[in-house]
């Protein structure tokens, strides 16, 4: 056959609009003219004069802005044009011919499934039109919430699997599903989650299989500037306390820096009074904001991409804090997995919500204190549990369909978390079964809006949307080929089970393998052929 510049479809893809004869205005390999075409799920570049040929090939749902450049009076060369800003760390900038009328119809093509929810297309994402045998792999079985507390073997004498809330009417935010002290009554609970901003309130993540200590997590407290208290609350935490027969303590750990912590009790919320919880040691964990997150991720791309300023590159990475940020995440997982092992003392952590920082510091301490999740259906299983089936609000972070790309909500804070697991990576390189492809390729559908994962914002939205019966689960694409993101230096660990990475900042590495993927001077010699 000739050259087709028709893109590969997927099934339920359809070409919606095209633009011949356009000039990608690469960064690196300088100006590449070929045919743009739009489906309801992609962008498709393929060059016309290359050989090999150049391909993008880029998802919509990765799109954070389009701009158009340039107008009817544009004469300079490459000036008229389409700039699309992306949230994996590139930008692409396609140049019209104006006599070609084709940018408008690609330009509101663009918009328009990049979009989705904004444009209120039905359905709202590609997601429930795309299906695909992957050789009968159901992800959506990969996780279980009653089997997974069964292999941490709860129930036991000393915690209870509760379905009080299985209806999402006690905490709307939280799983169905939930561990909590044995001898708890679902009366205590109530009381309990009413003194919990947005009734989340201290539930069990881990337990450790010797020791009994475990990993609760929760959100602040309904404190507020009169210094409220709420014996449930105190008596609730003091179960927790008991349930570990090996300590008379319990760390509450508060991811906030403390001014921040104090900040929201102006806003009703704040931090339990180390009086009122007799004996729980309150610690802050100084991890910053969404704001300050985000604001660190822009500018990092701008350091980043296009070009890389050799001679102020070390200064340049520090000005972005990201690092720092990155230091601090892990090291306040250290510490809860310090606390749990070593001291065999149960840990309470929360932030303001509890569903960003808490979710960064509880999945990272599970990494490492138990090897299962360090096996690829592990990982699966810790993103399911403590970040999707906890509420982090996937959607709203990450912005899934919607043209707001200045709102305040949306945050890094899933990627920050990959991070640092990338770092553990490096400094453990044969205690993960899974490499650094399925952290990139997860990333990549965090954006791509190809499988329901990580679309809505909680479990009871995902119930309610009937998710598992109307889109495919990422984890089958990855179960169905294993091999693609298995660790060649994966040891099954034994004996060794802990791991305590070194977070202090000469340990810490930009991962480059992610924020200059694209950049082909970063990598060594990338094929031409760019897949996302
Ligand atoms: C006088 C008004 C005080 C006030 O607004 O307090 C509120 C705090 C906002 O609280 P912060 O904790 O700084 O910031 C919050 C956390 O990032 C939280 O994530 P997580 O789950 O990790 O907790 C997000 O879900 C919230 O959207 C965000 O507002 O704002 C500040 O502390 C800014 C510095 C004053």
């Amino acid at each position: 056959y000739g050259q087709s510049d028709e893109p590969p479809l997927l099934d339920g893809e359809k070409i919606q609009g095209k633009g011949q004869d356009v000039t990608y205005l690469c960064p690196y390999r300088g100006a590449v003219r070929g045919t743009l075409t739009v489906t309801n799920y992609k962008l498709y570049f393929k060059s016309s004069e290359r050989e090999p040929p150049f391909v993008l090939d880029v998802a919509l749902g990765v799109i954070s802005r389009v701009e158009k450049i340039g107008g009817a009076t544009s004469r300079g060369e490459n000036s008229y044009g389409i700039d699309i800003l992306c949230k994996d760390m590139r930008n692409l900038r396609f140049a019209h011919k104006q006599e070609n009328h084709s940018r408008r119809q690609v330009f509101e093509k663009i918009q328009q499934y990049a979009f989705p929810v904004s444009n209120k297309l039905t359905p709202p994402f590609f997601a429930y039109e795309f299906k695909e045998d992957y050789d009968g792999e159901d992800g959506w079985r990969v996780y279980d919430p009653v089997a997974e507390f069964k292999r941490q073997k709860v129930p036991n004498e000393s915690w209870r699997v509760s379905k009080l809330n299985e209806n999402y009417d006690l905490c709307d935010t939280y799983p169905a599903v939930l561990g909590v002290p044995a001898n708890c009554t679902d009366d205590d609970i109530r009381n309990v989650a009413a003194f919990r901003s947005k009734a989340r309130f201290p539930v069990l993540s881990w337990i450790h299989p010797e020791s009994q200590a475990t990993i609760t997590r929760c959100s602040q407290p309904m404190v507020g500037v009169a210094g409220k208290r709420n014996s449930h609350d105190e008596r609730y935490i003091q179960m927790i306390m008991d349930a570990n027969a090996q300590s008379h303590k319990l760390y509450i750990l508060d991811a906030r820096p403390t001014v921040n912590a104090v900040a929201n009790k102006a806003k009703g919320g704040g931090f339990e009074n180390e009086d009122s919880y007799q004996n729980a040691e309150l610690v802050f964990l100084d991890i910053h904001n969404i704001h300050v997150m985000r604001e660190s991720l822009r500018k990092l791309k701008e350091v980043c991409y296009p070009n890389i300023d050799e001679a102020h590159w070390l200064s340049n990475i520090e000005s972005t804090h990201w690092l720092e940020h990155i230091k601090q995440i892990l090291a306040g997982a250290v510490r809860v997995a310090d606390k749990v092992e070593s001291n065999k003392t149960s840990v309470l952590v929360h932030c303001s919500d509890g569903w960003d920082r808490t979710a960064q510091l509880t999945g990272l301490a599970m990494l490492m204190l138990d090897p299962y999740y360090r096996t690829i259906k592990g990982f699966e299983v810790l993103i399911e549990k403590e970040w999707l089936s906890f509420g982090h609000k996937f959607a709203q972070r990450v912005g899934h369909g919607e043209d707001k790309h200045s709102d305040a909500d949306r945050s890094p804070v899933f990627l920050q978390f990959m991070d640092c697991v990338w770092q553990m990576t490096k400094q453990f390189p044969n205690a993960f079964e899974f490499n650094e492809h399925l952290l990139i390729t997860i990333l990549d559908h965090l954006y791509s809006c190809l499988f329901g994962t990580f679309l809505y914002n909680c479990e009871q939205q995902r119930a309610k949307e009937k998710l598992k019966h109307n889109t495919m689960s990422l984890w089958s694409f990855v179960n169905c080929q294993l091999e693609e993101f298995t660790n060649p230096l994966y040891v099954q660990y034994l004996h060794k089970h802990v791991l305590f990475p070194v977070a202090s900042l000469r340990r810490i590495e930009l991962w480059v393998g992610y924020y200059c993927r694209w950049n082909p001077r970063m990598r060594p010699q990338e094929p031409v052929h760019l897949r996302n």
